[in-house]
C-alpha cells in the first residue's frame, strides 16, 4: 500500500501538570476541548497528518504527564522528539518560572538540534492573569525559541503554534542535520494510546 505521508515528525510536549498539555494535544488533533481534568499517566500520545509547504507531514504528538513522579518515564521520550514543546498557565506563575527546569531537562535527555517552542496556555482567562506576555516573550528570546499564547479552551493560536513548529522541523530536515530524518512508524505505534507505561 503506498504511504500516505511525506515525512513522520515526532513531537513531545512538557510543562508543569495542570498547564493544559493534555488539551492543547486534543485541541489540535481532534479540534475538541474538555474542562474535566484527568491528569496523565506516563505518556499518552495522539496522531495528526497536516499539509505543510506541499508535504503530507505524519505528526506523533506526544503528550507527558506534568507530575515530578513520572519524569524517569517522561524523559526516556525526549530523545526520540524532533520537537519539544513547552508548556507554561499565564495564571500560574509557578509554571511560568518551572520552564527554565523544563528547559534542563531537555539539555539532558533530548537529541542536539531539537526544535523547541514555548506556549503560554489558558490565554482566555486574561483576569487570572499573573504572567504578562512580555516576560512570556523574553523568555523564548533568552532561548532564541517561538513563542505564541494558546488557548486550548477558545481554540486560539494551537493550529498555528504546531503548525509552525512543523513548519521549523521540516526546514531542518532539508538540510542534513541530525535532526533532519525521516523516522519510520511501528504498525504498534500506529493508533492513538491511552496512559500506556506504568
Ligand atoms: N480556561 C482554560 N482551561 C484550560 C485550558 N487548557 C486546559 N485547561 C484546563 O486545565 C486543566 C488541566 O488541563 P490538562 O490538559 O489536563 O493539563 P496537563 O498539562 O495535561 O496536566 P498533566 O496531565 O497533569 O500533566 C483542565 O481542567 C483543563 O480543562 C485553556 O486553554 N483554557
Amino acid at each position: 500500500m503506498a504511504k500516505k505521508y511525506d515525512f513522520l515528525f515526532k513531537l513531545l510536549l512538557i510543562g508543569d501538570s495542570g498547564v493544559g498539555k493534555t488539551c492543547l494535544i486534543i485541541r489540535f488533533a481532534e479540534d475538541n476541548f474538555n474542562s474535566t481534568y484527568i491528569s496523565t499517566i506516563g505518556i499518552d500520545f495522539k496522531v495528526k497528518t497536516i499539509d505543510v509547504e506541499g508535504k503530507k507531514i505524519k505528526l506523533q504528538v506526544w503528550d507527558t504527564a506534568g507530575q515530578e513522579r513520572f519524569k524517569t518515564i517522561t524523559t526516556a521520550y525526549y530523545r526520540g522528539a524532533m520537537g519539544i514543546i513547552l508548556v507554561y498557565d499565564i495564571t500560574d506563575d509557578k509554571s511560568y518560572e518551572n520552564i527554565q527546569n523544563w528547559m534542563k531537562s531537555i539539555k539532558e535527555n533530548a537529541s542536539v538540534g531539537v526544535s523547541r517552542m514555548l506556549l503560554a496556555n489558558k490565554c482566555d482567562i486574561e483576569a487570572k492573569r499573573k504572567v504578562s506576555k512580555e516576560m512570556g516573550e523574553k523568555l523564548a528570546k533568552d532561548h532564541g525559541i517561538r513563542f505564541f499564547e494558546t488557548s486550548a479552551k477558545a481554540n486560539i493560536n494551537v493550529d498555528e503554534s504546531f503548525m509552525a513548529l512543523t513548519r521549523d522541523i521540516l526546514l531542518k530536515s532539508k538540510k542534513p542535520s541530525p535532526t533532519g530524518r525521516e523516522v519510520k512508524i511501528t504498525n504498534d505505534e500506529k493508533k492513538s494510546s491511552k496512559c500506556l507505561l506504568l
